[in-house]
């Protein structure tokens, strides 16, 4: 029977900590970090979480804003924003919540955040940094499931690690993470993607598996060995009849896996609340860059 890597409560932790440096920080008469989240749209899931960006700044002591533009906005107009809060000085760190709409170039958006303000680790200067193992801000999910691993002690080293997903926000940052001369890390990797023949003679041979598919209980237990480490970044919303109107599936199957694997995390409260708990941590270390070395 596994045992739960409970990203919840370890996530309280990380934001205790961070709420304890920032009243030290305005103790001493200095103003307290300053996020800010640009939302475009009215997608259901991202105005959640980026409320839940806004909650957390909150209970950490920062001062957030919210800047929310219609679904019709024009990339320059966005791009103007990016513009002005690149150049404030009143602002540590911004995020431009994802997925953008059609008519906007996500790519053209990322490149024009100012990487010392970039606290998703979006920007191709701060994912370069990261895959040369040089100090920068790491994307939040990935940074999210490292400090997971990291807090339960779980060794990493020479394991084999097959990561499900090759996305921007996830499969290909952790990919690079879990390979580096680090802890954690030092693991073998493989990533895998909708490509991938017969993904189950790579997952089965896997002591950790990371999934970021959004394919709700695609992960059997037929498909994982004995004592696997099962970290699930899958969050499907499926309608259902309760009061929000639907329940929250992940990748893996895990009633099944449980019985199998020897660490997994749940949904909810696994990985999705450490990535909450990160941004604000990268938000902290932008600070602190900003205050001491500019
Ligand atoms: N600019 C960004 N866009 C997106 C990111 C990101 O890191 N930066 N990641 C995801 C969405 N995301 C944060 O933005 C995110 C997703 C899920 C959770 C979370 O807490 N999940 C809970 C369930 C919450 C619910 O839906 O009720 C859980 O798993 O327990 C936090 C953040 C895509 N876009
Ligand atoms: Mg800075």
């Amino acid at each position: 029977m596994a045992q739960i890597l409970d990203g919840l409560k370890v996530s309280k932790e990380i934001k205790e900590e961070i709420r304890v440096d920032v009243i030290k920080i305005v103790e001493t008469n200095r103003r307290p970090p300053h996020l800010v989240a640009i939302l475009v749209g009215k997608n259901g899931a991202s105005m959640t979480y980026v409320n839940n960006k806004i909650k957390d700044c909150k209970e950490v002591g920062f001062k957030s804003s919210l800047v929310d533009f219609p679904s019709t906005v024009s990339e320059s107009e966005l791009l103007e924003k990016i513009d002005e809060l690149n150049k404030s000085k009143d602002v540590d760190g911004f995020i431009v919540q994802l997925p953008l709409p059609k008519q906007i170039d996500q790519e053209k958006i990322i490149m024009a955040i100012d990487p010392r303000k970039d606290v998703d680790g979006f920007h191709p200067e701060n994912f370069g940094k990261m895959a040369l193992e040089m100090d920068t801000f790491l994307p939040a999910t990935p940074f999210g499931i490292i400090t997971l691993l990291e807090r339960y002690g779980i060794d990493t080293k020479g394991k084999h690690c097959v990561v499900i997903g090759r996305s921007r926000i996830v499969g290909k940052p952790m990919s690079i993470l879990m390979g580096r001369k680090d802890f954690p890390g030092n693991s073998t990797v493989t990533l895998t993607h909708s490509y991938t023949p017969h993904i189950e003679e790579f997952t089965q041979k896997a002591d950790i598996i990371i999934t970021a598919l959004g394919d709700p209980n695609f992960l059997k237990a037929d498909m994982i060995k004995e004592g696997a480490i099962i970290i699930d970044v899958g969050i499907t919303r499926v309608e259902d009849q309760s009061e929000k109107g639907y329940k929250l599936i992940g990748d893996v199957d895990f009633e099944s896996c449980k019985e199998k694997a020897s660490w997994i995390t749940p949904v909810p409260g696994g990985v999705g609340p450490m990535t909450r708990a990160m941004l604000m941590k990268n938000t902290l270390l932008a600070y602190k860059t900003s205050v001491y070395n500019d």
